[in-house]
């Protein structure tokens, strides 16, 4: 929508005269009216139509589970009786929460008592582990529509790898209701596409044993058939037979076992045996039989253990629980032998969750993690030692010396992170290395896990990584990302003004496009907050930081609550839910919006308590009527002060005398619904991008129009911050992470 500046921004005109902080516009000559939408014309490209309609229906994790009981009924029923009873003997209902028609705003108190919450929580009735739903609800017809999870999409590229293995590979081309992940476009080296990375549909996938195991693989469930995760995680996809969605696992697995099957290593992680191809893209196809001769390297398969795999997570068939330490940390393989030797165990599933992995549970390992794994501590490792597929995964990437590094920006939970310039091209990237606090443990399956998503996904709303670097030793690896200038927390730090209501439009909406690309790839990025997202100079927001980010799939698996930083974390996580889904990234989202209009977080809590404490007393305390289930969480036996009321509309006022950050009906009715206790009935992202916030006057500034600021590359934005205002937030995670690696379950464990 063509817009004029005097017409549609005249706040900010005036705004920007005023400011001190913020530098000039681009040249209005440069500037395209309706800029954003056409830059969301791009994104829309990027999406598959259904999937954010489908994603409404599977934004909870009771839906998740409904799906899952829908699509393996007879597999889940096995495990879970009383599930099944529930999807079996009254058809598809939400489990658990239901969603209720009473309409209250978000902490709206109703004037039941405590007791009164008890008598409404009996609409779930739970008897010997059996759940019954009460209520009447029915799946609308979105709902019925989802029957298939969108990570599991390329049957047909199955299809096509059954035909020819000499095929020429052919880019994925995601089937409905696939999420329009993973095609790194030309510009990306190292990023190739295999057609045939082979994901089963979600269908088949939920007949399918979680987690299954033949000999010498490794599975690496991903997020997507994107040759970057497997080869990054330096397997083999396999594929996937399910295309109607009936066959039993043991079928599958003897069609995989006869199936040629395309090995992707496109990327430099990539084990041997490869040939290039375009670009630095390497695509091998290989069949099954010649995969089972080659002793080395380690042969991989992509396995589903759920309909929707889990990013990171992986699944080492043949090796022993053992060989995983503690942490999450994978160490590489020794030798050829340790390859030989482990590939000859045969029948250990190996599963790994992030929560399993954090108490020491976890089973992936590429090796063990005995004193032995010398390569991985040597800053020059004797080339003896290196298992040829670590010399093959790192042989295409450039080393960290071809870039000049220039300052460091910030130093994270994960990593340091360098703006750096390429000392070929002269591009200013930003190096983010991997924090390697115990190198002798291996690989960080959070580092892992970022790699994988990142190197992924591609969508404007979503940081850039070009390629991955590494430096003297295998345990120095840098991302290389795109360079962005500010980060929204640093950058509001040293504002001297709010960002107006329109800005704060272009900003969420940008945003909003960022996290519908993830929830439509079924990915959780769990840790959304103003310091991991980045602005830069052309008015472009971009979501990074995806250490804590994961897929979540279906039938849904409990998680740790220790995700999100403290004052973005939402009410049923601090309240120990471990069933959760895309509703904590909304929640997180509220809190943002929040935060962008007042320059200021909203729930500033120093431990979960206090968290919680001030959430309700603004939001007013919940209970059973606003939010059904609430009683049941794991956090609420503690004693709550019961605050009556709804204090928001306070805080952002449609008209302010006192300086408060004003906000229209619209946009509070917007902030309202991303802050709703209730996950069921928190706004989804398409319902938020729909929103009439978003076309009232004034309208979403357009990114052209945005603001710009005075880079803050030459400093460490940490350090700043620390000096002006101290995050306690840093702390408290630290802590949290120990706690969670140590397996203890924090407050509500
Ligand atoms: N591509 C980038 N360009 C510029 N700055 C960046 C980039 N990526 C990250 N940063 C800066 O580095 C900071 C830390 O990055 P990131 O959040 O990815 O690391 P982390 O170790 O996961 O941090 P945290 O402990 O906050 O989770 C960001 O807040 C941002 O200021």
């Amino acid at each position: 929508m063509a817009a004029g500046r005097s017409v549609r921004y005249p706040d900010h005109e005036l705004r920007d005269q005023d400011s001190n902080s913020r530098f000039s516009r681009r040249d209005s000559d440069h500037v395209r009216n309706g800029a954003l939408d056409s830059e969301k014309g791009r994104v829309i490209n990027l999406r598959h139509g259904d999937s954010g309609k489908d994603r409404d229906m599977i934004r909870s994790g009771a839906r998740q589970q409904e799906r899952g009981m829908v699509n393996s009924g007879s597999r889940l029923s096995k495990s879970n009786p009383g599930i099944r009873e529930v999807f079996m003997d009254r058809g598809p209902k939400r489990c658990g929460f239901s969603a209720r028609s009473v309409d209250r705003e978000p902490g709206e108190l109703s004037s039941e008592s405590g007791s009164d919450d008890l008598i409404e929580s009996e609409s779930l009735v739970k008897n010997n582990g059996v759940v019954k739903q009460v209520e009447n609800t029915a799946r609308s017809p979105v709902e019925k529509k989802r029957k298939f999870s969108p990570i599991i999409w390329d049957r047909d590229d199955h299809e096509r790898s059954n035909l020819s293995r000499n095929e020429k590979p052919v880019e994925v081309t995601p089937l409905p209701p696939p999420p329009p992940l993973i095609k790194r476009s030309s510009q990306s080296p190292r990023v190739g596409c295999d057609g045939n990375s082979h994901f089963s549909p979600a269908k088949s996938n939920m007949h399918q044993d979680p987690v299954q195991v033949s000999d010498s693989t490794v599975s690496v469930p991903a997020l997507s058939p994107s040759v970057e995760m497997s080869s990054l995680c330096m397997v083999e996809q396999s594929s996937n037979p399910g295309q109607d969605g009936k066959q039993e696992e043991a079928a599958h697995l003897e069609e995989e076992e006869n199936m040629p099957t395309r090995h992707i290593s496109s990327s430099r992680w990539a084990a041997g045996n490869s040939s290039p191809t375009d670009e630095g893209e390497v695509v091998e196809e290989v069949g099954a039989n010649k995969r089972r001769k080659k002793p080395f390297p380690v042969q991989g398969r992509l396995r589903n253990k759920s309909q929707t795999p889990e990013v990171g997570e992986l699944v080492r068939e043949g090796y022993r629980s053992s060989d995983s330490d503690e942490r999450g940390h994978h160490s590489l393989p020794r030798s050829r032998d340790d390859f030989k030797e482990k590939d000859a165990v045969k029948g250990d599933k190996m599963d790994i969750d992030e929560e399993e992995h954090r108490r020491g549970n976890s089973s992936y390992s590429l090796s063990e993690t005995d004193s032995d794994d010398e390569y991985a501590r040597h800053e020059t490792p004797e080339p003896a030692s290196i298992p040829l597929r670590s010399i093959n995964m790192l042989q295409g990437c450039r080393s960290v010396d071809e870039f000049e590094r220039l300052n460091k920006i910030d130093e994270g939970t994960y990593g340091v992170v360098y703006r750096a310039k390429d000392k070929k091209t002269g591009d200013i990237v930003a190096l983010k290395k991997v924090k390697m606090e115990k190198e002798r443990e291996g690989f960080p399956l959070t580092s892992l896990r970022e790699i994988n998503i990142l190197l992924s996904f591609h969508h404007p709303s979503i940081v850039d990584v070009k390629e991955v670097v590494v430096g003297s030793s295998l345990d120095s690896i840098f991302m290389v990302m795109e360079y962005m200038e500010h980060d929204l927390k640093a950058l509001m730090e040293s504002m001297k003004q709010r960002f107006s209501q329109s800005e704060v439009k272009c900003l969420m909406l940008q945003l909003l496009e960022g996290v519908k690309y993830l929830h439509d790839n079924w990915v959780l990025h769990r840790d959304l907050k103003t310091s991991n997202l980045l602005l830069n100079n052309r008015g472009e927001l971009k979501i990074c930081d995806f250490g804590l980010a994961r897929q979540y799939g279906s039938p849904l698996k409990p998680y740790t609550h220790l995700v999100v930083t403290l004052w973005y974390r939402a009410p049923e996580l601090l309240l120990g839910a471990k069933q959760y889904s895309t509703a904590i990234d909304m929640w997180s989202l509220g809190c943002i919006m929040a935060e962008l209009l007042s320059k200021a977080p909203l729930f500033n809590g120093k431990t979960e308590f206090d968290q919680l404490d001030k959430i309700f007393r603004i939001l007013g305390t919940p209970n059973e009527s606003i939010w059904p289930g609430f009683s049941k969480l794991p956090g609420v036996k503690v004693n709550f002060v019961k605050h009556q009321y709804n204090l928001l509309r306070k805080k952002f006022p449609a008209t302010s005398f006192t300086g408060a950050p004003v906000l229209s009906d619209a946009g509070f009715d917007l902030l309202n619904k991303l802050l709703t206790y209730d996950p069921e009935r928190r706004i989804t992202v398409d319902e938020a991008l729909k929103h009439d916030w978003f076309r009232e006057v004034p309208l979403p500034k357009s990114k052209d129009f945005m603001p710009t600021f005075p880079a803050q590359h030459a400093q460490d934005r940490r350090g700043r911050r620390m000096v002006k205002s101290p995050d306690p937030l840093e702390e408290q995670r630290r802590k949290e992470l120990t706690q969670a690696e140590l397996g203890s379950g924090g407050l509500f464990g």
